[in-house]
């Protein structure tokens, strides 16, 4: 494995940790620490792979980066798909040649898509079988990565998984050798099978896009030897084909890397029960202790990154107004695994259904607690119901409170991609409230005064413009090329700029983006963005319990 500047790997496979990376000089947060633009494995999920160009990995949707990109598929098994003719003989050169055979087979005998791992592995076995170099290194029989087999075949259930997977893999991906009567080749080749299989499981990353889920698998050897946190210090984003492993907060020369294999915003068990499947015992300080979202905040050295962010009180970050006293440790996984059992009925009529999710959840919104799961998730969900049901100025305010009140504590660096959205999720609500406005429409159909009188008084396209100049603000502190958000901002903020008859706002917005700390551009920003967002945010809670027909007393407490 070549040395790349910057980091260097250390230690030894299955000895305590294992492998991991190391800075080997200092990282200011945002920094790009490594790039991997040769992946040994990236598929887009299974569900994605009619959407998605299978080599550079762009999907289609109906507005943003890719809105034009048009797929093909490939002629010869009608299975993967290209957005041109280079991505389609990168991917011929890379892997396809290799496997469009077998897609051909599956296709005339299945006649459906293989589950991503399975399509993965048998990537992996074609791979292997030719004897490609890089695919031997890493998954061969002294291959570099780590399989965890053995703690693999404890789990009698999750065993049974891999060995169904591996040899449906195998069938396909090795005809000949999986012929009816055993052979010692054929079992050899299974064995192979199944330790590539616990080796794709223990070290691939989910590509996980905050709008579409998890949108495919990655795999880099290098990446590979990165090991988990539930306090962070990287994290890794994708850039169509390749990983780019940033800076989550700065790094010192000597400190260890580490991302979050999960989202670790979860609470402790669901934690412990997603990373079981890579089967050690996380010891950071957020398990130790069981530390909430607060607690992990207030040490955050990524508070003062926030002076420019919906959230530039430094000072609620370190001192969160929350009253744990109802929630000791402990019930939180207990709320969690009751909204579970309830968390559909959100979208669901009658409201008891709806109100049983409020109910679970109720503690935590009595202890002020709103940044702690499962809360933002019933807090999220809520807002989509609201826009899905008509009722697209309640879900404003509601977007405000989660970019203000939940996402600042649980990603506290404000260019992590979750907190961009939650600010384009306010951009796109408020110009679709400035429409409605415009066109008469609010006034017939929203009841709730207060709302009305705000949408009414506030200038929503300065507002939206200045929202938009503070996502391409954060998110080039983190990018090295546009990402997915970071591109819709720019291309609404063209929309914006050529309205016209709004030079005086806009030079206004420009002249804050430009030179934050200014005053004149803070003074607009603290009078006309954040209040606006924090007025509309304040109305939250009164619009769930009106809305959903709530008890006062399970928001508000008993006083
Ligand atoms: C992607 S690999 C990371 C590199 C690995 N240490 C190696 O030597 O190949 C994932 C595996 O590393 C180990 N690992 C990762 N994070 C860990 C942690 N915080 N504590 C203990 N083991 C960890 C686990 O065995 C896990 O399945």
């Amino acid at each position: 494995m070549s040395a790349v500047p910057g980091t260097r790997v250390e230690g030894t496979s299955g000895v305590g940790r294992g492998r991991c990376l190391r800075a080997t000089r200092a990282f200011r947060a945002g920094e790009i620490i490594e790039t991997y633009p040769k992946p040994l494995l990236a598929l887009p999920a299974a569900r994605a792979s009619r959407t998605t160009c299978h080599y550079c990995l762009r999907y289609t949707s109906k507005r943003g980066r890719y809105a034009s990109v048009k797929l093909k598929a490939c002629t010869g098994c009608d299975q993967v798909m290209y957005c041109g003719q280079a991505c389609q003989k990168a991917h011929w050169k890379t892997v396809h040649r290799s496997e469009c055979t077998m897609f051909q087979h599956i296709k005339s005998t299945v006649g459906k898509e293989m589950p991503t791992p399975v399509r993965a592995l048998a990537q992996v076995l074609v791979l292997l079988k030719k004897g490609d170099p890089a695919t031997v290194a890493a998954f061969g029989d002294n291959g570099s990565l780590a399989s965890n087999i053995e703690a693999f075949k404890a789990n009698e259930k999750r065993w049974e998984d891999i060995q169904l997977q591996s040899v449906g893999a195998a069938m396909y991906a090795l005809p000949g050798l999986t012929s009816p009567t055993p052979t010692a080749a054929a079992a050899e080749w299974a064995e192979r099978a199944m330790r590539a299989l616990c080796m794709i499981h223990t070290n691939s990353f989910d590509r996980l896009d905050p709008d579409q889920g998890m949108t495919g698998v990655f795999l880099d050897p290098r990446l590979a030897m990165i090991n988990h946190s539930c306090i962070p210090n990287a994290f890794v984003d994708f850039q169509e084909r390749t990983g780019v492993l940033k800076a989550q907060v700065d790094i010192k020369a000597g400190d260890e890397i580490e991302i979050s294999y999960i989202d670790f915003t979860y609470p402790k068990t669901l934690r412990q029960e997603c990373l079981s499947m890579y089967h050690f015992q996380c010891r950071c300080p957020r398990c130790k202790d069981d530390l909430d979202v607060y607690e992990i905040c207030q040490m955050s050295p990524a508070i003062p990154l926030n002076s420019i962010s919906l959230m530039p009180d430094l000072d609620k970050l370190r001192n969160p107004a929350v009253n744990r006293s109802g929630v000791p440790k402990g019930t939180i996984d207990k709320i969690y695994r009751e909204w579970l059992l309830h968390k559909d009925g959100i979208y669901e009529v009658p409201e008891e259904q709806s109100l049983s999710v409020w109910h679970a959840v109720t503690p935590l919104m009595r202890a002020c607690m709103w940044a702690v799961e499962p809360l933002p998730m019933a807090l999220s969900a809520q807002c989509t119901s609201f826009v899905q049901t008509g009722g697209i100025y309640y879900a404003l305010p509601l977007a405000c409170f989660i970019a203000t009140e939940c996402e600042p504590y649980r990603y506290v660096t404000p260019f992590i991609a979750w907190r961009l959205k939650g600010v384009m999720m306010i951009v796109m609500l408020m110009a679709e409230t400035a429409r409605r406005t415009a066109s008469g429409e609010m006034a017939k159909v929203c009841s709730h005064k207060k709302l009305a009188d705000i949408l009414a008084s506030i200038d929503q396209v300065t507002i939206c413009e200045a929202l938009l100049r503070l996502i391409v603000y954060q998110g080039s502190v983190s990018s090295s090329e546009d990402s997915e958000v970071l591109f819709d901002a720019k291309d609404r903020l063209q929309d914006i700029e050529s309205l016209e008859g709004r030079e005086i706002e806009s030079a206004l917005t420009k002249k804050w983006a430009n030179d934050p700390q200014d005053p004149q551009g803070g003074a607009f920003f603290q009078n006309v963005v954040l209040k606006a967002v924090n007025d509309l945010a304040a109305l939250a809670t009164e619009i769930l319990e009106l809305e959903l027909m709530y008890n006062d007393h399970l928001v508000r407490g008993r006083g």
